[in-house]
């Protein structure tokens, strides 16, 4: 039996959830709210609870203190296979011995359709991934990428309201992750199941998310719309998790200076100290009184830069003062 979805209920809810390893605060005191259809993204760095967090969600751990509550039910005690929910574990976790089909037909069978039905269903949600008709393949026969797209096909056939994924990409090359990333926002705007999702890649959070939920040392430090928590993020610990390189402290707090607040072509000229090219054209560093600036030129502005400087200015009403927070 399923919980039955209360009216109004968000699909899941953390109440105050907090779990520790031995002497490990690995989780404390988190509370979040999921809706069906949304995608949440859990962005941390390595070792802050992420991975602990979801799997107090999917049941495979029970939190200290605190409650789960899915579809308005509380769930804290249930098993896994009481939240209707489904995972794909960062190493995909498939069966060896299975075939491709019959490892995506499995967790309808574990409900009990028969196995026909489950056939069918599993063809479908391969159909949904890309890998229709390569059904019979053993797994050792595929590549990671399709290793994970098989993984996603299992967790997807049981039609779950809740899909969470652990670091779904970093197994695979870069290459290979952005087209995936593309498969995978395609399908969580076509599903209707809420997905969590867990990365330390905020490129991942930025093309999948509509929502962040920004985790340290185990706790949630900012949560709100994608866009808006890089825009402004609370702290200067977030804006550097968050990818900012120019953070400069003054005595009033911590000074974000974001590409978009930086005009060229106006202003006093700045010796480029720097010049490293990257994959969206090129990086300087100029020497700016505030302190070392960088600047993301496009490929067009680089061939432009060809003397000793590069005329800057700043717009102040588009940069903002931070608590400095890294290092406690
Ligand atoms: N079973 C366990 N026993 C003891 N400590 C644990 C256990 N699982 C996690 N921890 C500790 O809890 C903290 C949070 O770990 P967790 O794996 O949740 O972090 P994470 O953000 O998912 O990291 P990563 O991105 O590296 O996977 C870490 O300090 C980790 O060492």
């Amino acid at each position: 039996m399923q919980p039955e979805m209360k009216p109004g209920a968000s699909l899941l809810e953390l109440q105050s959830v907090s779990k520790t390893y031995a002497a490990v605060p690995a989780v404390q005191d988190v509370s979040l709210t999921l809706h069906s259809g949304e995608t949440l993204a859990l962005l941390g760095p390595s070792g802050c609870g992420k991975s602990t967090l979801l799997r107090l969600i999917a049941g495979l751990e029970r939190p200290d203190a605190g409650r789960v509550c899915m579809a308005g039910q509380d769930v804290t005690l249930s098993p896994p296979e009481r939240r209707n929910l489904s995972m794909v574990f960062q190493d995909y976790a498939l069966f060896p011995h299975l075939n491709m089909g019959d490892n995506v037909a499995y967790g309808p069978r574990m409900r009990g359709v028969n196995r026909q039905a489950a056939r069918a269903t599993a063809l479908k949600a391969l159909a949904r991934v890309g890998l229709a008709g390569l059904e019979g393949r053993r797994i050792h026969e595929l590549s990671g990428g399709q290793q994970q797209r098989v993984a996603l096909a299992r967790a997807l056939a049981p039609g779950p309201s809740l899909l969470l994924l652990d670091e779904p990409l970093s197994n695979l090359d870069e290459q290979l992750r952005t087209s995936l990333r593309r498969d995978l926002s395609r399908l969580f705007a076509e599903t209707r199941a809420g997905v969590l999702l867990v990365t330390h890649d905020q490129r991942e959070a930025l093309s999948l998310a509509g929502r962040v939920a920004l985790m340290r040392a185990g706790k949630v430090v900012q949560t709100g719309e994608t866009g808006e928590v890089f825009r402004r993020p609370v702290s200067a610990w977030a804006a550097a998790f968050l990818g900012e390189r120019n953070l400069f402290v003054q005595p009033g707090g911590v000074l974000m200076v974001p590409e978009r607040a930086i005009v060229l072509g106006k202003g006093e000229a700045w010796t480029v100290l720097e010049r490293v090219p990257s994959e969206d054209g090129m990086r300087v560093r100029l020497a700016h009184p505030l302190g070392p600036l960088s600047v993301t030129l496009s490929p067009r502005e680089a061939a432009l830069l060809t003397g000793p400087g590069l005329q800057a200015e700043i717009n102040m009403a588009e940069c903002l003062t931070l608590p400095d927070d890294r290092d406690v």
